[in-house]
């Protein structure tokens, strides 16, 4: 009944290697911790199956905690409870602890009356007291999901768990082929284990041949000896087709996995296969073709995705928000006008903010387009240049913000909503694009940052004589005296509100007295 031994034992082996991964403490096995919520104890006890040792020496006594995550904690409220008193009330109120507590009972002490070596004359052999270690099982299977949820290589841990479960099945099968041939007798036929000889009489030998046998099986290679009666002929039988089953489905779930990891380089290859097939059929022409799959190249060396955005999208707008800034707010620190905005204004558009990159040589904007957008650069550098292609009036770096004079509605700006300059690309450059409607909304609410833009485009324009001072003027004014005007207003009703305020007080002060003048003459 060695294999019987091996079985049990190693059942709990295996668990407890599992959960040895995440978190393993050698503690005693005491009610206290039992009773700390989430925290899982076990007690392993490995006896060792030869059976030249005597029956009551542990080779390991190992008691084991356990933790499903590094704290033990429950939310109550949306709060995280950390409490020990809480967390126990709070464990003992869930079904989980029968099972735990089932799996501790310390069903080892049977072993005083009915010793482990007798598992070579009794069926079923002792260490069978010992199963309700499995009932820790769903806590493995709780470690499993949560491991998997909290881990930042999800397909690496889903393979592994794979191959732990290939390994565990195949042992499993091992021990099963030896408890047979144990029950049909060793030696007996050439399919059973053979005992005899000083070499397949060690335990590491009966264990390294029963799971290379059942590897063998499993994986359906077959090539072990042919089964020579009933009994063993179903046993293969019914090993062949769970094989077949077995590894069907792990073969399609390793595939899945693996085409799983490498999801965003499919996607990406799979739509620049279309952009090129896109334009072989429309032929246009090498050198464009040329380009573009440079861009590609860039894009994927430089993000590894094609759309950043649908990769965010599943996220609400205040997360994408933290992780736009945490991966954007270098690039927007540098730009000169955000620099001391409010922290909200930086929110509102870095949600808006739209990567582009463009090729070395390509035009951004060229002059009288109309605007509609303006431009952040991430990385790279920019020239802008005159009618004539050649002559670079300011060359632009990382943090630079160009494109804002027609979008911002400037009052006096001869061009009106049109382009005032080209700006080419001279490498690769990353650009953050801004729409003029989100833009104008964002500064609705933060009109310093406006005036901070409104007085750079008005600077450029002044250059190139393209600003109509009186009418700025004007509108300057108008706009101040609009604003004085609100500012009155806004003055005077606070006046009013204080006066009503006072009004009021004194009416129902004089209200009270003219009901207690009343009140008196009601009693003469
Ligand atoms: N002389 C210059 N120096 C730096 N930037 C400029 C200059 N002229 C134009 N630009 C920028 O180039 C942009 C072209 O589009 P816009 O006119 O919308 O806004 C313009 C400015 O942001």
């Amino acid at each position: 009944m060695t294999a019987f031994t091996i079985l049990v034992n190693n059942i709990l082996i295996y668990v407890m290697i599992v959960k040895t991964i995440k978190d393993l403490t050698l503690i005693t096995l005491d009610a206290s911790r039992l009773m700390s919520g989430p925290i899982l104890d076990s007690g392993f006890l490995i006896y060792g199956a030869d059976r030249s040792q005597p029956a009551l020496r542990p080779r390991l006594w190992a008691h084991c905690t356990f933790r499903s995550g590094s704290n033990p904690r429950y939310l109550e409220q949306g709060l995280l409870v950390t409490n020990s008193r809480k967390l126990r009330a709070h464990y003992f109120q869930t079904k989980q602890w029968r099972s735990d507590f089932l799996a501790l009972i310390p069903t080892d002490v049977a072993y005083i009356w009915w010793p482990p070596y007798e598992c070579d004359v009794k069926v079923p052999c002792p260490i069978i007291v010992r199963l309700n270690r499995l009932f820790k099982l769903p806590r493995l299977w709780e470690w499993f999901e949560r491991t998997e949820t909290d881990t930042n290589y999800p397909n690496v841990f889903r393979i592994c768990k794979v191959v732990l479960a290939i390994l565990v099945l195949i042992h499993w099968n091992a021990c099963l082929y030896f408890a047979i041939s144990y029950a049909i007798g060793f030696g007996i036929d050439n399919w059973v284990y053979n005992l005899d000889g000083p070499k397949n009489s060690t335990l590491a030998r009966q264990y390294i041949y029963s799971f290379y046998w059942s590897t063998l099986t499993l994986t359906t290679i077959g090539e072990t000896p042919v089964p020579e009666n009933d009994a063993e002929y179903l046993f293969v039988v019914a090993d062949f087709l769970a094989g077949v089953l077995i590894f069907a489905t792990i073969v399609g779930n390793i595939g899945s996995m693996i085409s799983n990891m490498n999801v965003a380089r499919v996607d990406f290859q799979n739509r620049m296969d279309g952009v090129k097939q896109y334009m072989a059929f429309r032929k246009v022409g090498r050198e464009l073709e040329a380009r573009v799959i440079r861009w590609f190249a860039y894009t994927w060396a430089e993000s590894g995705a094609l759309d950043e955005e649908r990769v965010l999208s599943a996220l609400p707008d205040k997360l994408k928000a933290e992780i736009a800034i945490r991966v954007h707010l270098e690039t927007l620190r540098k730009v000169r006008i955000f620099q001391d905005c409010e922290p909200g204004l930086l929110e509102a558009l870095v949600l808006k903010l739209r990567l582009q990159v463009f090729s070395p040589g390509d035009y951004i904007c060229r002059k009288g387009d109309v605007g509609k957008e303006m431009y952040i650069v991430k990385r790279g550098r920019l020239q802008v240049v005159a009618d004539d292609g050649v002559t670079v009036l300011a060359t632009l770096g990382a943090g630079s913000v160009f494109g804002e004079v027609s979008v911002l509605d400037i009052a006096g700006n001869r061009t009106g909503n049109r382009r005032t300059a080209n700006v080419r690309s001279l490498g690769y450059s990353d650009l953050f694009c801004l729409a003029k409607d989100d833009l104008l909304v964002a500064l609705a609410d933060y009109p310093e940052a406006r005036a901070t833009l409104t007085e750079r485009g008005c600077q450029l324009l002044r250059k190139d004589g393209l600003l109509d001072e009186e009418v700025f003027k004007k509108a300057r004014e108008t706009q101040d005296s609009v604003l004085d005007s609100i500012k009155k207003l806004e003055n005077t009703v606070e006046i009013l509100q204080t006066r009503l305020a006072r009004l009021l007080a004194e009416f129902s002060a004089s209200q009270a007295k003219l009901k207690q003048r009343l009140t008196r003459l009601e009693l003469r």
